[in-house]
């Protein structure tokens, strides 16, 4: 048991799935893993473990932002020994050329967030994806013939915010879409020799005007997200 996850060892698997919402995590288990079984309900924050073409995997909510998704992965790796973390959540586009049902594979993730200008003082760290796990996703989502973009994206620590002059700025200089919780993921499963990617949905755009996805849409492009994160997890094992 660790602080926020009350699983016994080896209840939890080697590889993850890490949705923001814990509804979510409970609809990945129960869309897509074979005798998925729940391990945690501390704060909410479901995670189940199951199996996906014959493979071990976990789902577990981590809440929205840095410091929530820090406290799940520092102790799904340190604790549960947790080797691969996959994020799978919904992001806001920010440039042109993406478009509301992308998907994004996040090669990398500036941030704003003060947790890694804290970890760093005078240095621009970039939190950057496992490539390994990067090209089995690329591959994955060319081989359903979705649309995909890998790049930089955002993680920021505001949802809201009061002059979007920043983010115009960001889209600039390349900057895909924005969510809030990647650059941490990036930054402790680095510190801890895992393998981290975030796969992204485009949920909205900041500045497009493009009408947001329905909700059937959004149940379809997500469980399209879903099959991506689950391949790239097991063509490597
Ligand atoms: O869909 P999830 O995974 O929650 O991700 C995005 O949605 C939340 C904001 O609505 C933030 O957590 C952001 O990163
Ligand atoms: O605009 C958005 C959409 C999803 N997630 C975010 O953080 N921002």
């Amino acid at each position: 048991m660790s602080i926020h996850i009350n699983a016994k060892p080896g209840e939890i698997a080697e590889t993850i799935l890490l949705p923001g919402d814990p509804l979510r995590a409970r609809y990945i288990a129960e869309t897509f893993l074979e005798d998925a079984r729940c391990y945690n309900e501390v704060r909410g924050m479901l995670g189940f473990t199951g199996s996906y073409k014959g493979h071990r995997i976990s789902v577990q909510g981590t809440g929205m932002g840095v410091p929530s998704i820090s406290i799940y992965a520092n102790e799904l790796i340190r604790e549960y020994g947790v080797k691969q973390l996959i994020r799978v959540g919904t992001c806001g586009g920010m440039r042109e050329d993406v478009k509301v049902r992308d998907v994004i594979l996040a090669m990398t993730a500036t941030t704003d967030s003060a947790a890694n200008h804290q970890l760093f003082p005078g240095f621009t760290f970039a939190p950057a994806a496992d490539f390994d796990l990067l090209h089995r996703a690329y591959r994955a989502t060319v081989e359903k013939g979705l649309a995909v973009k890998v790049g930089n994206i955002l993680t920021a620590d505001n949802f809201y915010r009061e002059s979007m002059d920043p983010v115009k700025k960001l889209a600039d200089y390349g900057v895909l879409a924005v969510e809030m919780e990647s650059s941490a993921l990036y930054t402790i499963a680095a510190r801890h020799g895992a393998k981290a990617l975030s796969v992204l949905t485009v949920s909205d755009h900041l500045f497009s005007g493009e009408a947001d996805t329905t909700a059937e849409e959004r149940q379809t492009t997500f469980n399209d997200m879903i099959v991506v994160a689950l391949e790239a997890a097991v063509q490597g094992a």
